[in-house]
């Protein structure tokens, strides 16, 4: 096993700069920099030395004993002077240690797995928290990576192993004659864990909209002053805006925190009839965005929107009130805006609160074929025949799924996918 380094924080010029070594030989590093290895847990300022005796650094240097750090062997951290010319020479030094090369992207989180410091929904949670750009985003991925997820699947997989056991426990003893019917106790157990997984999949959109962000369209008439409210929220010209009507074309999204919560805004073509080819796909276009967004903004003018009825959960304003007056809102004085992002905040708050903890296409695939092999048991269960063979071959099936979305089987498929979007230093 190679011992791996790179740097931990982000290139470029900073205040400090985190170099991690990981490996059998970590200690090595301390012994050919550091001049010795200082105590497990505990930052010591060292002179860091080249091979020739002169001084790279003066850096804090923490060591941490195998089973108890990041990755779960030897680490080593220097805390370095964050000089691009000081991480370069550290990181020239160590790769010509014996036993040492750069890590690659994703490498040190990977070894966290495979040592079992982490399981795969914490490996996505660490990705996602790193990611993270509202507060929303950061509970979250938090709540993720201190194993709520792992420990909920951990239970189902439990109750779903009880089963496969009772099960093969009367396959097995079925010339014996056993009297014990296993059913209604393995029928109990899949049920319960079912109910649970469908909840779970209830509050996954939810989940994921929190993850990556609540799309809100605004849309309306031509020239009702949409693209205008885009840039008072965005706080700055993200769409042109004019009195010519079917200005907008193209769906302009804006990337907002709203409240705790990450928004996509789209702004779209003002919706009419009209001759015009482009302008019809782009209405076309924001129909559809709009349509597919998980909130819609109406501004509404004097003008009716043609084939446009506001849905029972859709946001209706009356647009330019600095001009006609009354309730609504303004792009360009403002008037309003506070009162529109409450509401919105609002709706997407009752929908943020759903979320569960699965929150990833791939936790959808796991757990919605894992329930599907659990209703096959169960319906062969209340078959009434004697087909404990097949019960048990759906229940294992399940078990599975569930091992997978902890990481524990079919990992090597799924590994490449999720470290690739790793950066090295991870
Ligand atoms: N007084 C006033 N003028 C506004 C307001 N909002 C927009 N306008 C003006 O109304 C015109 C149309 O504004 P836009 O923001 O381009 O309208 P739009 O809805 O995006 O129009 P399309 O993209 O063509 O559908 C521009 O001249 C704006 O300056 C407002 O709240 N008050
Ligand atoms: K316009
Ligand atoms: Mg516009």
């Amino acid at each position: 096993m190679d011992t791996i380094f790179a740097l931990a924080s982000a290139p470029g010029k900073a205040g400090l700069g985190v170099i991690r070594v990981s490996g059998p030989r970590a200690d090595d590093a301390c012994d050919a920099l550091a001049g010795g290895r200082p105590e497990y847990r505990r930052a010591s300022l060292r002179r860091l030395r080249d091979a020739e005796g002169g001084v790279l650094d003066e850096a804090l240097v923490l060591r941490f004993d195998a089973g108890k750090s990041f990755t779960g062997e030897e680490v080593v951290e220097f805390h370095l002077h964050g000089s691009v010319a000081i991480i370069q020479a550290v990181l020239r030094r160590l790769g010509a240690l014996d036993g040492f090369r750069m890590a690659e992207p994703g490498e040190f989180t990977r070894r966290a797995l495979e040592n079992g410091r982490m399981d795969l929904t914490q490996v996505e949670a660490l990705a996602d928290l790193i990611d993270s750009e509202t507060e929303s985003q950061r509970r979250q991925a938090l709540d993720l990576l201190s194993g709520a997820l792992s420990a909920r699947v951990g239970r189902w997989r439990d109750a779903t192993l009880r089963a496969v056991s009772l099960l093969e426990a009367t396959i097995d003893f079925a010339d014996e004659d056993v009297p014990v019917d296993v059913s209604p106790e393995v029928r109990a157990l899949l049920t319960e864990v079912v109910e649970g997984i469908e909840a779970e999949l209830s509050g996954l959109d939810a989940a994921e909209r929190v993850r990556t962000g609540f799309q809100v369209a605004i849309i309306g008439p031509p020239n009702a002053g949409k693209s205008t409210l885009l840039n008072y929220l965005a706080g700055r010209e993200a769409a042109i805006t004019s009195e010519i009507a079917g200005t907008t074309r193209d769906v302009i999204e804006v990337r907002m925190d709203l409240g705790g919560l990450a928004v996509t805004l789209l702004d779209t073509a003002g919706l009419r009839e009209t001759d015009d080819a482009v302008e019809r796909i782009g209405v076309q276009r924001g129909r559809e965005r709009a349509e597919a967004a998980d909130l819609r903004v109406h501004l509404v003018t004097e003008d009716i929107t043609p084939g446009v009825v506001p849905g029972p959960d859709d946001l209706v304003f009356r647009a330019k009130i600095d001009l006609v007056g009354g309730e609504g809102v303004s792009g360009t004085t403002g008037q309003g805006v506070p009162a529109l992002v409450d509401a919105v905040k609002a709706r997407l708050m009752d929908k943020a609160v759903q979320a569960g903890l699965a929150s990833r296409e791939r936790h959808r695939l796991a757990l919605t074929a894992g329930a599907s092999h659990l209703h096959a048991a169960i319906g062969l269960l209340d078959s009434g025949a004697d087909l404990y063979e097949l019960t048990s071959e759906e229940v294992r099936l399940a078990l599975r799924r569930l091992e997978a979305l902890l990481g524990h089987i079919d990992v090597e498929q799924i590994l490449g996918e999720i470290f690739s979007s790793f950066c090295v230093g991870k």
